[in-house]
């Protein structure tokens, strides 16, 4: 008997080393995977330097079939070499202190130059671009250190909770390429002249595309099919007309109600869901990119209706009567187009559908488009507006205010013993640009918990900006002129 008890032990303890030994095979091989990703991506880049410095060698004309014929293989397998089309010259000579996007910082500059060795002229590659304001700028995250990345990433606005790589706009990915909405405020030569970046001094640039709302920006019609809404909850409620250019549903305290609509084409609506709905939807102003959004009550989401989307249609199958109801006097209102009717009249239109008499919503075919021609829909993640990170005031001392007001916009006439901006073009963009970096709390997810009373330092332009944080605030105590080394080296 004893023995036996001895043997299943001693096998239970065996299994138990096999299971320890299992896993860290699992891990040895995942370490290894990654070390021979790791040396493919430098042979690779090792490979295009290779190419690039024969491509600059070798004159274009003397045909090379057999390069050809790799380069169309490599091509049709995905790997193709790039060239960078030209190097970013931007205010931001270092990561650290760098928007994490362009959008937080809207005075920062940069030029990009197309090189020659691309194009003979480069600047015909140019020829038509400055009809547009904006530009793509795809480009190589080059000072990532190392080419390592993980599936689950910590973006900082998130406060170090994970989510996939794919869901963020993390330098750090399998292919570390960027892309940035860039602001094109003009062109000359061969040379785009960018502001709006988040991009630093250096960072090799492999393509540039005009932004084309009508193509980039998710367009919709408000063709929300309001059988869809039917979701078989009976609504408590039946939206009434009420004053002029505001309509509302009877609302006890969390069922449904309109707020406000008006008139113009600039309305503005919001419209709060029963919260057993689990949904709340708002309308903005029609010049807002995002009109109509959904937010989750948890706000881990917020879904902007898109129709035929099916996130729109399961979202709206939740919704229940009352909001078709609503939804219904929005599509109306919004098939008025231009001239619409005030929106008393347009509900007192739309209401027939309302009350114990109610006609069904008559279907409003494609009407958005009429109003809506301009906007955007799309579906972000609810953080992305809402982040656990809440966004620093902040302040200068009189003294860095003093000396950030030395500076000189580049193109100054002004003495030259004052220290003078190579891209920003007076200590005004400065400040702003320095209050956009700071408010969005530059710090890693690290110094923000562990290094909280350390200074921060980073460059803008020809400035080296010293700061502290405090709770709520970014307080900017010192403005220099970056150390004469450094600005060389930028
Ligand atoms: C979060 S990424 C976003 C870039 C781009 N807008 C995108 O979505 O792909 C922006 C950050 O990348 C870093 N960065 C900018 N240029 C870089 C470069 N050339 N190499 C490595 N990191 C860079 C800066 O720290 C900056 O704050």
């Amino acid at each position: 008997m004893s023995a036996t008890c001895n043997c299943t032990e001693h096998v239970n303890k065996l299994n138990q080393q096999i299971s320890v030994m299992r896993k860290e095979i699992k891990n040895l091989r995942q370490l290894l995977d990654s070390a021979v990703r790791s040396h493919r991506k430098h042979m690779t880049s090792l490979q295009s330097a290779l190419t690039h410095i024969g491509q600059s060698r070798s004159p274009k004309s003397q045909p090379r079939p057999q390069a050809d014929l790799e380069t169309q293989n490599s091509l049709e397998k995905g790997t193709i070499q790039t060239v960078p089309i030209g190097y970013i010259s931007s205010c931001f000579s270092v990561k650290n202190g760098t928007p994490r996007q362009p959008t937080i910082c809207g005075p920062s500059r940069a030029t990009l130059q197309i090189q020659q060795s691309v194009f003979n002229n480069p600047e015909h590659s140019l020829v038509g671009l400055d009809n547009y304001s904006h530009v793509w700028v795809i480009f190589l995250f080059h000072k990532n250190g190392h080419l390592s990345y993980k599936a689950k990433v910590k973006p900082p606005r998130l406060n170090g909770q994970r989510v996939g790589v794919y869901s963020t706009r993390s330098p750090h990915r399998p292919n570390a390429l960027g892309l940035t909405l860039a602001k094109l405020d003009r062109v000359t030569g061969d040379t785009l002249h960018l502001s709006e970046i988040d991009m630093i001094e250096g960072t090799p640039v492999l393509d540039i595309k005009p932004y084309i709302s009508d193509y980039d920006s998710p367009h919709s019609r408000l063709d929300i099919d309001t059988d869809t809404y039917d979701s078989g909850v009976q609504p408590e409620s039946t939206s009434v007309p009420s004053e002029e250019g505001t309509t509302s549903v009877p609302s006890e305290e969390g069922t449904t109600s309109v707020e406000t609509l008006h008139s113009d084409s600039v309305a503005s609506f919001s419209c709060t869901v029963d919260p057993q709905l689990d949904l709340w939807v708002e309308r903005q102003d029609s010049h807002s990119a995002d009109p109509r959004i959904l937010h989750s009550k948890d706000k881990s989401k917020v879904h902007i209706l898109r129709p035929g989307d099916a996130s729109s249609s399961s979202a709206s199958k939740t919704l229940g009567k009352d909001l078709t109801t609503v939804l219904g006097e929005l599509k109306a209102y919004i098939s008025e187009g231009d001239d619409c009717l005030t929106l008393g009249s347009s509900v007192g239109k739309s209401q027939a559908s309302d009350g114990p008499n109610a006609k069904p919503l008559e279907p409003v075919e494609d009407s958005a488009r009429l109003c809506y021609d301009e906007e955007a829909y799309s579906t972000i993640a609810g953080w992305i507006r809402e982040p656990p990170v809440t966004s620093l005031e902040v302040r200068f001392t009189p003294h860095a205010e003093r000396e950030l007001g030395e500076f000189l916009a580049p193109i100054s006439a002004e003495s030259r013993d004052r220290p003078r901006f190579r891209f920003l073009r007076g200590p005004k963009e400065a400040a702003a640009a320095i209050r956009g970096v700071l408010s969005a709390d530059p710090r890693s997810v690290y110094r923000r918990s562990r290094c909280k009373d350390r200074l921060f330092f980073f460059t803008l332009d020809t400035a080296d900006i010293t700061c502290w944080f405090g709770q709520g605030f970014a307080e900017v105590l010192r403005v220099r002129l970056v150390a004469v080394g450094k600005e060389l080296a930028s």
